[in-house]
């Protein structure tokens, strides 16, 4: 990207419906930071319908150089996809994600998600960088929007499945005739050193209900990857009722957690509050994010932590602050399921 070409713009933005996505213009440094000039919004029209903006940006995507990018939302989980499907190199630098992904600098987001060919077997491959510009293994809400994003690139209709391969395995997302999204997550991975943790195994060589010294305060937590690493709590050892998580000080209590010197890789965490055997409620601080509307990943470990610490069954709806996700931890195959929306929000482009 050349110093002369740091402005974010496109040309209109349209919007047809409530759930329409739109189409911006902006014009802000991509490279220059927070001390670099700013420009704003130069246009905006209402009324061109959600096809018309998703047309545009299929034919434009090729005709200039720029980066052209889809902003989509998984239950509030945010994500700038970038077509890749010409090379497996990503057309962004993890530091350029990092500024995209700035919400005050940027475009605003919490991650950079670029669909890429296929590899291993499989029909596409997904990368992944989060809004510091770290690369997690997989994401969640983000292979539903990949999957979405998918139809829309290749224009198809209806229920579809595909193999995408990823950092966490082999993930197979299916889009459902109402348009929700139901992935195959795969199997939970419980052994200690392989989340990685340092805490030590306490049930069948997993890590449950451990006690984790947090600044003091003992926390009693299960750790899960699901291809990534995550810590889920139901609450400190002293806590005499159930966790609140409505109460809970996110941004004080997360980077503790996500820095903790027995999580090596860093971790995801979730707290969580058991509303019902089938029903519980939880927040989250991500690693490489902070805290986020919603994480795909972090519902399914909590499922499977709830079930190894006897609190749940093994279907649940999750509630999280973006809305609620559909999870189940099968029996027969030892996977995980996660069934939830993604939708497109808007279209953009950057000069590159
Ligand atoms: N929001 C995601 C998880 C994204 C990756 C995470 N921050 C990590 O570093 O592991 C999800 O929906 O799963």
């Amino acid at each position: 990207m050349s110093p002369a070409a740091t402005t974010l713009f496109a040309a209109a933005a349209t919007v047809a419906a409530p759930t329409a996505p739109f189409r911006a213009c902006v014009r802000l440094p991509l490279r220059g930071g927070p001390g670099a000039p700013r420009r704003a919004v130069t246009s905006m029209a209402v009324s061109t319908p959600r096809s018309a903006a998703a047309a545009s940006f299929l034919e434009r995507r090729e005709s200039e150089r720029a980066l052209h990018f889809v902003k989509y939302q998984g239950l509030g989980n945010d994500f700038i996809m970038v077509d890749n499907r010409d090379s497996s190199v990503p057309k962004v630098t993890p530091e350029e994600a990092a500024k995209l992904c700035d919400r005050n600098f940027g475009i605003g987001a919490d991650g950079v998600i670029f669909v890429m060919p296929g590899s291993n077997g499989a029909d596409y491959t997904m990368r992944i960088f989060n809004s510091d510009g770290s690369e997690p293994e997989m994401c969640g809400n983000g292979v539903r929007c990949f999957a979405r994003f998918i139809a829309e690139l290749e224009n198809l209709q209806g229920t579809h499945s595909f193999t995408i391969h990823t950092g966490a395995g082999l993930i197979i997302p299916e889009i459902q005739s109402d348009g929700q999204v139901k992935v195959d997550m795969g199997e939970p991975i419980l052994s200690g050193p392989d989340i990685p943790t340092k805490l030590q195994a306490t049930k069948n060589k997993a890590v449950v209900q451990a006690e984790l010294d947090v600044e003091g305060r003992p926390w009693h937590v299960t750790c899960v990857s699901m291809g990534n690493p995550h810590c889920v709590t139901f609450g400190a050892k002293d806590l005499e009722q159930v966790l609140q998580v409505d109460n809970l000080k996110l941004s004080e209590i997360g980077p503790k957690f996500e820095h903790h010197e027995m999580f090596p890789a860093r971790t995801n965490t979730e707290y969580v509050q058991v509303l019902s055997h089938s029903h519980l409620k939880m927040r989250v601080w991500e690693r490489g994010a902070g805290a986020t509307l919603a994480c795909g990943t972090g519902a399914c470990a909590v499922v499977v932590a709830a079930v190894l610490e006897g609190r749940a069954e093994r279907k649940c709806v999750v509630d999280l602050p973006g809305g609620p996700l559909k999870i189940e931890w099968r029996e027969d195959d030892n996977h995980v399921y996660m069934t939830g929306p993604a939708e497109a929000v808007f279209y953009g482009s950057v000069a590159h």
